[in-house]
């Protein structure tokens, strides 16, 4: 019998239980065993729905408050010394190591461990310090916990966990540890830690635990073949049968030794790679090795096309038997919305394209009974569904197809080269060193008031857009007052910067509760790409064309880039991300040439989010880089040359990409740089930079006003790598998490730094 698995599920609960819990924890308004309870509930829900939806083999041990890296950590009693020494409780130490601390009153002041992205998700890792002494020892076997809880429901699952080459891959090194140090010099100490937890699970009757290995998908791992081999041949013996799981990308070379591994089965990602699953059955047909068909995708919200998902397994099967197949999620549902049943506005079409974290829980279960010989009413509801989607898919927008059949080479360069635009762009006037910020102000809550009331209608379309003139006003003001160069109109308008877009553009949807983890008790709601993007009218040329009215200085306008609106929404399967890239491209291009036909001479195109797109193999990097490269030149290239183009880039270390970065040939960029300076200056001081830039001058993720003086040894630093007169002074990042009262203050000290700057290297 081919069995059905599913790897992971959701953290959050119905009606978001755990963000609600967690942060009620947080703000002291219940207790730890309030927080425990909940945490019951909804572990107890997430096996139940897993288990009805038809699954065989149901994960358990995947459930966290926060992070599941943080958990492992923690239950490995890898704790640095500045958690401890806050003396807090058991529960408190593990979210200060989350989010750090700080009570002035009890004298706690602790910062969180740095946080990192998992694999090319949005969702985030902890990465808690480890250095040559870190030892390891058993603190909490919550493997084993969650079994037992699951089992005393009458139902039993699979735990899982971290393998330790991929735990020690993910973690951090700590700042303080020798150069030459690597948390993976620890394994032979951790080892002795997992054996003792997989054999408590043994004996405690458990059958099977799914090891998480998704570092396997990474070319480092090709190296890696002595430490598996040394690793599995100790867990073996002592713990139950084990599956590693494999995550994001294909195994590809590492398949040489991972079919040699005393293990019992091996999970691959097929949604992503289906091409590896050849390799794979020709690398274990003469071993005992069963196969793990990562089929449902774990990363997008598409419902899964069984049928050919039933002929990829039916390949598996007809070399290694039923026996030795499983079906199973892509990875785990983590990225995913729990459900689709609460979803009131979509329309009965729209439902019928989708599958969240419940409803692939459900096509796991179909697929593997089609399998077994039984196609279930689901399976052939599946069909109908496929084949309408596909109709839908062909009958899509033929104008916009053939917009991006037309792009031409000469549509992706601006009209001279850069120092011929920067020669046209004096006529913005700007000093040198010139100021400016990256774009949103403050997000007061009045501001969030105006927009809930609008919502509800209990605002009117005239009264709602007064506000947010009103606001906008009060940010020119600022600027003004403050003694800012290049001006920003603030974005209170702007729910978020993805979703402003995509509400306004063709081809977007929206779930209502559709939330997906992106770290701790952050949610976002992604939207959905579900069909051809076009604009139909301008987007935000009113708003910049108004705040530009208030005033002598240029106002730079401020969209977000055709990369990131596709990386923070949830894109097509059916095309690729390339195309829809280039579609999005195309309706921004539209919308910069009407920005500087309504007088804006300064635009700015962020693409924070474009170093998360890159592929996690090499091999993958240089076609995603082209193409990403060529939709930001596409965009932003329909202007004169006295446009000042600008983007902007945060979030993320861009060492690797630099060259390409500089390949986008905007005029200015504003780069994040304060957390990570040293490192960035080295890439600058490598690369070079030819364009004016404007590597961020304070951090502006805390409360914290930088000095003045701070300020001046950041751009004196920075003159040290880089042209003084390419150096443009800005924050890190935009302001809207922040108050006005330490925007003032810090821009004060930013102008301030920049006027010394202009005296001291004039
Ligand atoms: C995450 S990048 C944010 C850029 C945007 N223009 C802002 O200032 O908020
Ligand atoms: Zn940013």
């Amino acid at each position: 019998m081919v069995k059905s698995a599913v790897l992971g599920f959701p953290r959050i609960g119905t009606g978001r239980a755990i963000k609600k819990a967690v942060e009620s924890y947080w703000a002291g308004n219940s207790s730890a065993e309030q927080l425990a309870e909940a945490a019951k509930a909804v572990r107890k829900e997430r096996w139940e729905t897993i288990k009805n939806a038809g699954v065989d083999i149901i994960p358990s041990g995947d459930f966290t408050l926060y992070d599941h890296l943080l958990d492992h950590s923690y239950n490995f009693g890898v704790i640095p010394q500045r958690y401890v020494e806050q003396k807090l409780s058991g529960l408190d130490t593990y979210f200060a190591m989350g989010r750090g601390k700080q009570d002035r009153e009890k004298g706690i002041d602790v910062v969180a461990s740095e946080m990192g992205k998992f694999f090319d998700s949005n969702y985030h890792i902890v990465k808690v310090d480890h250095e040559p002494s870190t030892e390891f020892k058993l603190n909490f076997n919550q493997q084993l916990v969650e079994y037992e809880e699951a089992k005393a429901l009458g139902i039993i699952t699979r735990p899982v966990l971290f393998g330790p080459i991929t735990y020690l891959s993910l973690v951090r090194k700590s700042r303080d540890a020798p150069a030459d140090f690597e948390p993976l010099q620890l394994l032979d100490k951790l080892i002795p830690v997992y054996k003792e937890l997989l054999s408590q699970l043994k004996d405690a009757g458990v059958e099977a635990v799914q090891i998480d290995e998704p570092i396997l998908v990474l070319d480092k791992a090709e190296a890696y073949g002595a430490e598996y081999k040394k690793v599995y041949e100790a867990l073996a013996p002592v713990a139950p049968k084990i599956t590693i799981t494999t995550a994001y990308g294909r195994v590809g070379k590492s398949l040489d030794y991972l079919k040699d591994l005393p293990i019992s089965s091996l999970h691959l990602d097929l949604d992503r790679e289906p091409k590896q699953l050849d390799a794979a059955i020709e690398a274990v047909k003469d071993t005992k090795l069963g196969l793990e068909l990562g089929l449902i995708s774990g990363r997008n919200i598409w419902k899964a096309d069984l049928k050919a998902a039933k002929a990829l397994a039916q390949k598996a099967v007809d070399v290694i038997g039923t026996d030795r197949v499983v079906v199973s999620t892509s990875s785990s549902l983590l990225h995913c919305p729990i459900s689709l049943k609460v979803e009131k506005k979509l329309t009965a079409q729209q439902l019928s394209w989708l599958s969240f974290a419940e409803e692939k829980c459900e096509e796991v279960a179909a697929l593997a009974g089609a399998l077994n010989g039984k196609e279930s009413a689901l399976f052939e509801q599946n069909t109908n569904d496929i084949s309408a989607r596909r109709e839908f898919e062909r009958s899509s927008d033929p104008a916009v197809r053939e917009r991006v059949a037309g792009i031409t080479e000469q549509m992706l360069s601006r009209q001279s080269p850069f120092p011929t635009r920067r020669e046209a762009q004096k006529k913005l006037k700007l000093p040198k060193f010139p100021t400016t910020t990256i774009g949103s102000f403050p997000q007061t809550k009045e501001i969030r008031q105006a927009r809930a009331k609008f919502g509800k209608n209990e605002l009117t379309q005239q009264e709602y857009e007064a506000a947010m003139e009103a606001e906008i006003k009060y940010a020119v003001d600022f600027q003004e007052r403050i003694g800012l160069d290049l001006f920003v109109h603030g974005e209170p308008e702007r729910n978020d910067m993805v979703q402003y877009f995509g509400e306004q553009l063709n081809g977007f949807i929206f779930t209502q509760l559709g939330w997906v983890q992106s770290y701790g008790s952050r949610y976002v709601r992604p939207p959905i790409v579900v069909s051809d993007v076009s604009r139909t009218a301008p987007m935000t040329v009113r708003w910049s064309a108004y705040a530009q009215s208030l005033t002598d200085k240029p106002m730079k306008g401020m969209l977000t880039g055709p990369v990131t609106i596709l990386n923070w929404s949830f894109p097509r399967a059916d095309i690729s991300k390339e195309v829809q890239s280039k579609q999005l491209a195309l309706a921004l291009r539209d919308e910069v040439v009407d920005l500087a036909n309504a007088g804006i001479q300064a635009i700015q195109v962020d693409e924070p989010a474009i170093r998360e797109g890159l592929p996690l193999r090499k091999a993958d990097w240089d076609n995603y880089l082209k193409w990403a490269v060529d939709s930001f030149r596409l965009s932003t290239s329909g202007v004169g040359d006295d446009t000042q183009v600008h983007s902007h880039f945060c979030y993320s270390d861009f060492g690797d990409i630099f060259p390409h970065i500089q390949r986008l040939d905007a005029d200015v960029i504003s780069i994040e740089a304060s957390k990570a300076d040293l490192k960035l200056l080295d890439v600058f001081k490598t690369y070079g930079y030819s364009n004016e830039i404007g590597p961020g001058v304070y951090d502006i993720h805390s409360p914290r006003v930088p000095s003045e003086q701070e300020i001046k040894d950041r751009i004196a630093a920075m003159a040290k790598v880089l042209p003084v007169d390419l150096l443009v002074i800005n924050p890190d990042c935009g302001l809207k998490t922040r108050g006005w009262k330490e925007t003032e203050e810090s821009l004060s000290n930013l102008v301030a730094a920049a006027r010394w700057a202009r005296e001291t290297f004039a």
